[in-house]
């Protein structure tokens, strides 16, 4: 019985790119606020993007240790429902975000072995979504976002008692199983849906959506 997968497109930096995600029923948007990102987006950029997006789909917004003077002014200038931080923010620092800014928080663990999944545990209690991720290669530029999977036998048959999304490596053609085998009820991507890195496909924003809601899981 197909489910009702979420589907969040994150690094978009074009319109086109956000009315394909919007129009192909993604439930969630994100924009990167990373200056070494090929995705990142200005608060200019990100606001103009957020405008077109209708009610009903998340607009959220990635950082990674951002400070509160940063947060302010994106939060000032950009219409936004989700901060997504995807550095080395501690529990407590989620904590101080949700109170300062008054959104729900989104909080990245990066897995690559078994001891990562301690993490999830430490979050579980203070974020309101968390995001599953590949760690990143020891080589990385930038801590997400780098087409990396993990081993999804990891979280198989694994649940946590609040909404989180799959993410790392997924593509249209890799989604469906990674669905049926971890039991995900979201899923992120963004290199997937990509030409090139930072320059988004709309037919493989179309094909990633129609996979993910088509799977069984
Ligand atoms: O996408 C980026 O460039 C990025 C930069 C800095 C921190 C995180 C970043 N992306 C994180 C995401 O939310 C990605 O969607 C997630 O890591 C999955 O990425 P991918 O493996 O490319 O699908």
């Amino acid at each position: 019985m197909p489910r009702d997968i979420r589907v969040k497109i994150c690094g978009l930096t074009e319109a086109r790119d956000v009315a394909a995600a919007v129009a192909a029923g993604a439930a969630y948007v994100g924009f990167v606020f990373f200056a070494k990102s090929p995705r990142h987006v200005d608060a200019e950029a990100a606001r103009a993007l957020a405008l077109d997006v209708p009610p009903g789909v998340a607009k959220v917004a990635l950082t990674v240790n951002a400070d509160d003077a940063a947060l302010d002014a994106l939060c000032a200038r950009v219409p936004l429902d989700m901060l997504q931080l995807h550095g080395d923010e501690s529990p407590a620092r989620v904590s101080e975000v949700k109170a300062r800014h008054g959104l729900p928080v989104m909080k990245a663990i990066g897995i690559g072995g078994d001891s990562d999944l301690a993490q999830i545990d430490l979050y579980a209690g203070v974020a309101d979504q968390l995001l599953i991720d590949a760690r990143p290669p020891p080589d990385a530029t930038r801590p997400g976002g780098n087409a990396t999977a993990f081993d999804w036998g990891l979280i198989e048959g694994r649940d946590w008692p609040l909404p989180w999304l799959l993410a790392g490596g997924l593509t249209p053609d890799t989604v469906a199983e990674a669905v049926q085998r971890t039991g995900a009820r979201q899923v992120d991507v963004s290199s997937g849906v990509e030409a090139a890195p930072g320059r988004k496909d709309p037919d493989l924003i179309r094909a990633f959506i129609a996979a993910a809601r088509g799977a069984e899981g």
